[in-house]
């Protein structure tokens, strides 16, 4: 069993990361994803909010796995204008929408799940990391209206079910932003036609995790 990484230690891995990412994040939104990290220690215990234990690779499973689509996000919403919604569907503990309320502050970020006490992990998190961006909900994506400018997913659903439950809370110029392993052929090719087109797979580097990632972007298909 590997030994329990200091605070120091998380820290520094951090930073290596944030730096490898090109990302330009304060100390105070630093902090706040160390201290975000330490939420999901605490409440894991009584949530069971994700399968991963250990903080050093809760630290590159997850925060750096999702810090590597924050530049991504951000290019997209610097081609937006005025402040933009973001949803982030089956949120679990935060992932990724936490880590994008944290680097995006100009961002309203909702974060919806099934499961009431995983939203409300959300709510706890907004309120103890001062994010007043954040917010969890408590439903089935399916029930929610939007409209979204950005509605995102992490280990959530194939591509088809993502993007037809979340039909209805996309706005009609908005963007689909699908975290994923390798890029999914299958999935892609099992798309529905009539409502979400690809129009980008773009390739993820996370630093210390040696594993293929991609964000596939997809636009929602007008009705004719
Ligand atoms: C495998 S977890 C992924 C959690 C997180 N995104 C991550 O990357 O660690 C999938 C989550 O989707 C939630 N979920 C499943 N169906 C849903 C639905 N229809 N609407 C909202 N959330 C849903 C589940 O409760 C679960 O928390």
């Amino acid at each position: 069993m590997k030994p329990a990484a200091s605070h120091h230690d998380l820290a520094a891995t951090l930073q290596a990361g944030v730096q490898a990412l090109g990302l330009d994040l304060s100390s105070a939104q630093q902090q706040s994803l160390l201290d975000f990290l330490d939420l999901l220690q605490k409440w894991n215990k009584v949530y069971n909010l994700t399968a991963v234990r250990n903080p050093q690779e809760m630290l590159t499973h997850h925060l750096l796995d999702s810090l590597a689509a924050v530049p991504a996000l951000q290019r997209h919403l610097a081609t937006q204008p005025g402040a933009a919604r973001l949803l982030d569907v089956g949120c679990g503990g935060g992932l990724p929408g936490v880590v994008f309320a944290i680097c995006c502050p100009q961002l309203t970020v909702h974060c919806v799940d099934t499961v009431a006490k995983k939203a409300a992990f959300i709510q706890q998190a907004a309120a103890s990391l001062h994010l007043p961006n954040l917010t969890g909900i408590h439903a089935r994506v399916e029930s929610l209206t939007g409209p979204y400018a950005v509605v995102s997913s992490r280990a959530f659903a194939a591509l088809a079910d993502f993007t037809a439950w979340s039909r209805s809370a996309i706005a009609a110029d908005g963007v689909w932003l699908a975290m994923k392993g390798k890029q999914p052929d299958d999935e892609i090719a099992a798309l529905d036609a009539q409502i979400a087109q690809v129009f980008h797979v773009e390739p993820l580097t996370v630093p210390g995790l040696d594993a293929q990632r991609c964000i596939v972007w997809l636009r929602p298909v007008r009705a004719a």
